[in-house]
Formats: structure tokens, sequence, C-alpha cells
């Protein structure tokens, strides 16, 4: 295999079993994947699904239980320096020394990677996060957004092929947003492999070449986006019906049917199988009066559903 065939990460059989007080947590359950290079990738799940585990293994916070992962070819185990070169990280959470400039936190974390300073790109980076007229501002005084634009400059210092985004879009506004995806997807353009984890699945869905969802620690899709959103083609409607049930009807159009309320049935379908008509038809055949009925959006839960339910069949 050729470098430029090499997958920019690649994950096998990752496991992480945390252990505190007594209490064994597994946050990620033999997961295996690659992200080709060149893409946005997106890695979604819900809260506490094993996104964070799995970014900080790679950034060599967290101590994988098994398994191995390589960044742009290097092992972590074996190779952990070139591993760590060839990825920046932006984190979660904001945490900055408030007393540096912009400018100082870039070069300190530029000497952290051991950049030579010719070769440094302070200027190029605060220039593109669009900070060069806060380069000698208190961290402290900076905004919300600025500070989010700092960490992903910070992460660039080195200029890494990687660049990982963990949930960078949590409490920022719209305008803020979109810079940040501009300049993301700037990176990308310049050849950046980009991994974003978000439990949005819009989010995800605009930006990612190829999405992975992880739930409970397990992988459970990893598709290029639009045969992931083709998925996402179930369609949910919530029926009132005219007394108390004490179970769901089956019909082979039913993706899934739940009772939700003594007289409230949930029901899902996939809109290329049958149409809302049929589904209301096949109540009405087993007997039961509709007294109302409304439809909502498939989100991501929906495509876990469908999706543990291939897994499952
Ligand atoms: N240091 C730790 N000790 C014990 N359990 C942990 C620790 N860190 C994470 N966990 C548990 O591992 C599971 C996965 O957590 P993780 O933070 O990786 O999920 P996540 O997908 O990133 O979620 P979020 O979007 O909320 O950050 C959760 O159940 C979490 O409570």
């Amino acid at each position: 295999m050729s470098s430029a065939d090499q997958p920019a990460i690649r994950i096998t059989d990752l496991a992480k079993t945390y252990e505190s007080a007594g209490q064994r947590k597994r946050a990620l359950d033999g997961v295996t994947f690659d992200v080709p290079r060149g893409q946005i990738f997106g890695l979604l799940g819900p809260n506490g699904a094993g996104k964070s585990t799995l970014i900080n293994i790679l950034a060599g916070l967290v101590v994988k239980s098994s398994g191995s992962a390589e960044i742009w070819g290097f092992d972590i185990d074996r190779h952990p320096r070139n591993a760590k070169r060839s990825i920046g990280i932006v984190p979660q959470e904001i945490l900055f020394d408030p007393f540096f400039t912009p400018r100082e936190a870039l070069e300190i974390q530029a000497g952290l990677y051991g950049v030579p300073k010719p070769e440094r790109i302070t200027d190029a980076l605060l220039d593109a996060v669009r900070l060069t007229d806060k380069a000698h501002a208190y961290a402290r005084t900076l905004s919300g957004g600025m500070k989010r634009r700092l960490l992903v400059a910070k992460a660039m210092v080195h200029s890494p092929p990687i660049l990982v985004l963990d949930e960078p879009t949590a409490g920022v506004d719209i305008e803020l947003r979109q810079q940040l995806w501009d300049y993301v997807r700037g990176l990308n353009r310049q050849g950046v492999t980009v991994v974003l984890t978000t439990h949005y699945l819009e989010e995800a869905e605009e930006l990612c070449d190829r999405i992975a969802i992880i739930n409970h620690g397990r992988l459970i899709a990893n598709e290029p986006t639009r045969a992931l959103i083709a998925k996402a083609q179930d369609k949910a409607v919530v029926v009132e019906v005219d007394r108390d049930l004490d179970s769901a009807p089956g019909n082979e159009c039913f993706e899934k049917i739940e009772l939700t309320g003594p007289r409230t049935l949930e029901i899902i379908y996939h809109k290329d199988k049958v149409n809302a008509g049929e589904v209301l038809a096949a109540l009405q055949r087993a007997g039961l009066g509709i007294v109302d009925v409304s439809t909502r959006d498939p989100d991501l839960e929906d495509v876990f559903l469908s999706l543990t339910r291939e897994v499952a069949a």
C-alpha cells in the first residue's frame, strides 16, 4: 500500500474500560474503522457514546485497554511522537492561561511541539482565524467565539495533516459556527483531513463526506453521508386511538410500533415501502378508530433505531 492510499487514521478493535472506585465502565467495545485521507469525517453519537474517549486515546490523554490505533501510518504505542505530531486536536473544553495573549499562546504551543522559530506560522494562523487585531490582547478578554478560534489555531501550530474537532460548536452562535466551518472547509481544501465529533446529525450532514456512528461504545454505522441520510428516511407518525390498549397491534408495514400512552401509538415506517395512508389503514383493519394523527421528522435517534434493528436482524 503506498502512503497515499493509507488511511489518515486506522482504528482496530479498540476497547476501553474505565475503572474507578470498584466500578467498571466499558466506554469503547471493539471499535474498528478507517478515516480516509483528505476527507471531512464525522463521528456521531449521543452523550456518553464514547466519542471523547476515542479522541482522547488518539491524543494520548487516555490509555486504551486493548486494540490498536494508527495516525498517519504511525502506531500510537510504537511511534507515539510521530503519531502525536500528525494530529491537531481542538478540545471540547475551553482552557487557557488567561494571562497569555493569542500570539504568546501560539508561540508556546509551537515550542511544545518543537517547531523551530523560522518555521513557525503564528502570524498566518492568527490571520486565518481572524485574530490578528487581538494578537496582543489577554486571552481572558477574548469573547467565547474568539477563544474557540484560538483553540483551532493552537491545534494547527505544527501543521498536522489531521485536525480533530471535538464538539466544536457546542454553545457557539450561528455566525461563528459558519465562520468556523468556512475555515475548516478551507483547511480541508488545502489537504487537511478533518475529523469532527458532534451529536447533531444536521451539522455532520452539512459538512462531512463520511459519517461513523458510535452508540454505547460500539460502531453501528460507517458510511458515505448520502447513504446514511437515506437510512434516515424512516418516517414517524403518532396516532391517538379511540380506546385504551394493553399492547400495540402488529403489522408488516410498521418498522416499529410502540404504545407510548394508553391510547397513543408511535409508529415508524419506511417511506419508500408504505405511505401514511397505508399505515392508518392497517390500524383501522386492526379494529381501531383513529382520533388524531401527527407526524414528526426523523432524527438521529430514528437512524439509531433503524441501524440497531439492522444490526440485530
Ligand atoms: N474518566 C472516566 N472514568 C469513568 N468513566 C468515564 C470516564 N470518562 C468517561 N467515562 C464514561 O465512559 C462513557 C463514554 O464517555 P465519553 O466521554 O467518551 O462519551 P462521549 O460520546 O464523548 O459523550 P459526550 O458527548 O457527552 O462527551 C460514559 O458512560 C462516561 O460516563
